[in-house]
């Protein structure tokens, strides 16, 4: 299967708002391009403002919303532990069994975990062990602001020691004018890490995804992004 895992350094960090840009900009370029995120905590996938729903809006797939996301839960909390307060156990197979079902539909996937990439999703494994299963590169969604540099350090260590493909980096949300931080966490994060940065987002006033795609296609070189999809898999 061919496309891109996006994971990030902590949960709010803009994985949805990135994955379905990314699908919307893939789809425009008449790929066949679906989404999953097969684990949402928080919200119903059928909530106009659920990730499963903007996912599957941006990327405009049939997929239905329950195969887009198959394990949904009531509290904002890790996957896991809403699911142990619900009296459930989520097991990796049962993600992999769907994602197995619906990667026949789509020639691509944009596929989004939840949290950060160390997060425990069910009983037997965290986000890392689903990107294993599913052997899909991973783009790493880093905040700009201080501190981003010690989360997307130790993410990067992680994702080399779980033998992942990592794609880039894509630092979310920086400010105009940016801080000091700001102007110098990209280059120290390239320089540590040894990971491409594939793009540097602005924060956004008011939030609204169709704008946010434009700003994906002004800050990223998404026909790169493509190529490496058409290549790997
Ligand atoms: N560049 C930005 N400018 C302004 N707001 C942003 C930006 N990126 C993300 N946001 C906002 O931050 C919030 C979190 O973004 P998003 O839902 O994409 O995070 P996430 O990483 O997918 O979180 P989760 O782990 O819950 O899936 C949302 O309200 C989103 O609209
Ligand atoms: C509910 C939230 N929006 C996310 N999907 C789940 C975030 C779990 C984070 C767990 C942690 O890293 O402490
Ligand atoms: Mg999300």
């Amino acid at each position: 299967m061919k496309g891109f895992f996006i994971t990030g350094t902590d949960t709010d960090v803009g994985k949805t708002l990135i994955s379905s840009g990314l699908a919307a900009i893939f789809k425009e370029k008449n790929m066949d391009i679906g989404v999953y995120k097969p684990l949402l905590s928080g919200a119903s996938r059928y909530h106009p403002n659920s990730d499963t729903s903007l996912l599957k809006e941006m990327a405009q797939t049939k997929l239905s919303n329950a195969s887009i996301t198959p394990f949904q839960f009531k509290e904002p909390l890790a996957p896991y532990v809403a699911a142990k307060l619900e009296g459930r156990s989520i097991y990796l197979e049962d993600v992999v069994a769907h994602w197995k079902k619906i990667q026949k539909k789509h020639d691509y996937f944009i596929v989004e975990g939840a949290g950060g990439i160390s997060v425990p999703l069910g009983e037997d494994f965290l986000v890392s062990h689903l990107i294993q299963e599913l052997q899909l590169p991973i783009i790493i969604v880093a905040r700009s602001d201080l501190g981003t540099f010690n989360h997307t350090f130790l993410t990067v260590q992680y994702a080399k020691e779980m033998k992942l493909n990592i794609a880039g980096i894509i630092i979310n949300g920086i400010d105009d004018p940016p801080n000091l931080a700001e102007k110098t966490n990209p280059n120290l994060i390239e320089s540590f890490c040894k990971v491409p940065i594939l793009g540097i987002l602005p924060k956004m006033q008011v939030v609204d995804a169709q704008d946010f795609k434009q700003i994906i296609k002004d800050n990223i070189d998404t026909a790169s992004l493509i190529h490496q999809m058409q290549q790997n898999g």
